[in-house]
């Protein structure tokens, strides 16, 4: 892998008592490319996310965000608030964590309030409508209506985000994290449920954020057809550690990851990763 890592992930472990679910594991994330981290059930992908973002501590290791202007991030030292307001990770989960309740703007203007806080002096500024809340206010609303045009969602603003297709709201959930702008856009299987064409609506959607925005994407998913054709760089683990990376083309033709992440039944395991090339 060419380029500069936006984050670097170095001999992490992490045990629960008596099970090793991730053991010296080290990698990088370029910046400005998707990486996925792949691998079977219990590999220890959702593991390595928790502890990236500061839901878990490492029990050992290092992972570093590495800053635009030189800067550097040791993550496992912070937590999951601290991630994602100074070093900007932003995250998504397997399961889909909208507020159910509200509106699909008001889902992307909550993402937007510690700098809406800022502008309103921590309330008192806004509640007496300062130039400065307004137009912090006024900015806020520009970001979430720009991203409901993207994900196609903008004739939707109003409509509360829990009576949205369940594709609909994968994108919702991406978009709100897209409204924190973050340096590292974290996905946990962004493909789950949904159907071919939404699968492909989700690529294009990716893509996008990758190309037009520059942002850097790490990304864990199952869906070997999204993988395979937006990842920049794969990295494949199972039973806590490293057992692969490179390419989708290289990744898609190792003996390993063909007889470890897919089984032991190597015709369908082929079958499998063509699906995605
Ligand atoms: N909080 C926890 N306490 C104890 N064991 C855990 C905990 N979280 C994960 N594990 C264990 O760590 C191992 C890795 O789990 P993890 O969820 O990271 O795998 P995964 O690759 O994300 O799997 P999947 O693809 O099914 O989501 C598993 O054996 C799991 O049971």
């Amino acid at each position: 892998m060419s380029g500069e890592p936006i984050l670097s992930v170095d001999r992490l472990t992490m045990r629960f008592g008596g099970i090793i679910a991730v053991q010296d594991l080290s990698f990088a994330a370029e910046r400005g490319k998707i990486t996925a981290l792949i691998g079977p059930n219990g590999a220890g992908k959702t593991t390595v996310f928790n502890c990236i973002t500061g839901f878990y501590k490492p029990t050992g290791g290092t992972i570093r965000l590495n800053h635009d202007d030189g800067r550097q991030t040791a993550l496992e030292r912070l937590n999951d608030f601290r991630i994602a307001k100074q070093a900007k990770v932003a995250r998504t989960f397997q399961n889909i964590r909208l507020f159910p309740g509200m509106t699909a703007l008001e889902n992307l203007m909550v993402a937007q309030h510690n700098a809406l806080m800022r502008a309103s002096g921590f309330t008192f500024l806004g509640l007496i409508g300062v130039p400065t809340y307004r137009d912090a206010e006024t900015r806020a609303i520009a970001l979430a209506t720009d991203w409901l045009k993207r994900i196609n969602l903008l004739d939707r603003a109003d409509d509360a985000a829990g009576n949205l297709a369940y594709g609909d709201q994968r994108r919702l959930e991406i978009a709100r994290a897209m409204c924190t702008e973050p340096a590292l856009l974290c996905l946990d299987e962004p493909a789950a449920g949904l159907n071919a064409r939404e699968s492909a609506s989700l690529s294009e959607l990716l893509q996008s954020i990758r190309g037009e925005l520059g942002t850097s994407i790490l990304l864990i998913e199952h869906d070997m057809s999204v993988v395979m054709e937006i990842s920049d760089h794969i990295v494949v683990m199972d039973h806590g550690v490293k057992i692969a990376q490179g390419s989708p083309r290289e990744v898609r033709d190792d003996a390993k990851v063909i007889a470890a992440y897919l089984g032991t039944d190597e015709e369908e395991a082929a079958a499998v990763m063509e699906s995605g090339s």
